[in-house]
């Protein structure tokens, strides 16, 4: 396999191409002053755009780029974790953040550390400077801006980011402290296989308007005695897809908004890793409602 022709993503240091023919895009001359077009260039940092890639040329599979002065090569995930599972397929999680990161960088994490059967292949936000696109450059993780709006007119259009999403071959897409609404074409090309994490007991407190400190700014105003993280399946709206997982924690009645919202999030980086673990091993069924379950790891007979 050609690493020239599969180089995709992003590295902070990576040596960019002296010339917008792909097999040039990796070269150990100093980059040019200004990056060919199909580069998204930020704080030092680059990312590619779909331009730089003929529509015939496929890319099979990405491996996790490691990011060199040198010639960079396409090198498979050298985890030894491919064998840890070797009944189910790793696998591939693209993760949409607007802000820190925090469960982006637990699912990472547990990603690393072999709790969760999946590599996470693609970062995915609106803010090109926020934490979650830092954390990703420094570990490697190529970075996309979307989507394109005036002021980020080097984002992506949901088309080319399905495109795109299709050529990481990413099986899940995970919402994470994303604030954009996500466009019906993204939601119909991987169907239920997009996730968020709210940070409250939804139904309740959710929807347009409902996002970060505002809602648990609501929480406290309404008098709720508890609150918790929902992760839900996404579907054309906020908020209102089929609900997977739920963790409860107590709301104290001298709580401020900040204090409710710590101890919400701790909650809801077990609770991300816990279903993404599950999805990673084929755990999520749906039962004949329709309401999808998540089964046992260590009981398979049982299910939440
Ligand atoms: N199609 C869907 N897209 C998104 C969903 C979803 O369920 N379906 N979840 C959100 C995440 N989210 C709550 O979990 C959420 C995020 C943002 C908003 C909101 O009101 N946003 C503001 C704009 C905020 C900004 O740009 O700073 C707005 O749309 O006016 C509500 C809920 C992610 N996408
Ligand atoms: N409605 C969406 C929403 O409010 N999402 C919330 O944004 C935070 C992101 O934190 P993080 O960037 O540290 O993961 C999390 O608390 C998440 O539940």
């Amino acid at each position: 396999m050609e690493t020239q022709s599969l180089f995709s993503g992003f590295c902070s240091s990576s040596v960019i191409p002296s010339s917008k023919d792909p097999r040039n895009l990796l070269t150990s001359s100093p980059p040019p002053h200004s990056y060919p077009s199909c580069f998204i260039q930020w704080n030092n940092r680059v990312s590619f755009r779909p331009q730089c890639f003929p529509a015939s040329q496929r890319l099979r599979s990405i491996g996790r780029l490691e990011c060199k002065n040198s010639l960079e090569k396409e090198s498979k995930v050298v985890s030894g974790k491919e064998d840890s599972k070797p009944w189910v397929k790793r696998k591939r999680l693209a993760v949409f953040v607007s802000g820190g990161g925090s469960n982006f960088r637990a699912i990472h994490q547990a990603c690393v550390e072999g709790s969760v059967n999946g590599d996470v292949v693609v970062l995915v936000t609106n803010k090109r400077a926020c934490g979650g696109a830092q954390y990703a450059g420094d570990k490697g993780i190529p970075v996309i801006l979307f989507p394109k709006t005036k002021d980020v007119a080097d984002g992506l259009s949901s088309d080319e980011l399905v495109n795109v999403l299709r050529r990481f071959e990413v099986d899940f897409i995970l919402l994470a402290g994303y604030l954009k609404l996500i466009p019906v074409e993204l939601i119909q090309a991987y169907s239920k296989s997009i996730f968020n994490i709210h940070p409250s007991l939804l139904p309740a407190f959710g929807g347009k308007g409902y996002y970060g400190m505002k809602v648990h700014k609501a929480v406290i105003a309404s008098g709720a005695r508890y609150s918790g993280p929902t992760i839900h399946f996404v579907d054309e709206h906020y908020d209102t897809g089929g609900i997977l997982a739920q963790r409860v924690v107590p709301v104290l009645a001298n709580d401020t908004a900040e204090e409710l919202a710590a101890r919400v999030l701790r909650e809801e980086h077990k609770l991300y890793v816990e279903v993404t673990a599950a999805l990673c091993e084929d755990r999520i069924v749906w039962r004949e409602d329709g309401v999808p379950l998540i089964r046992s790891k260590e009981n398979p007979e049982e299910y939440y």
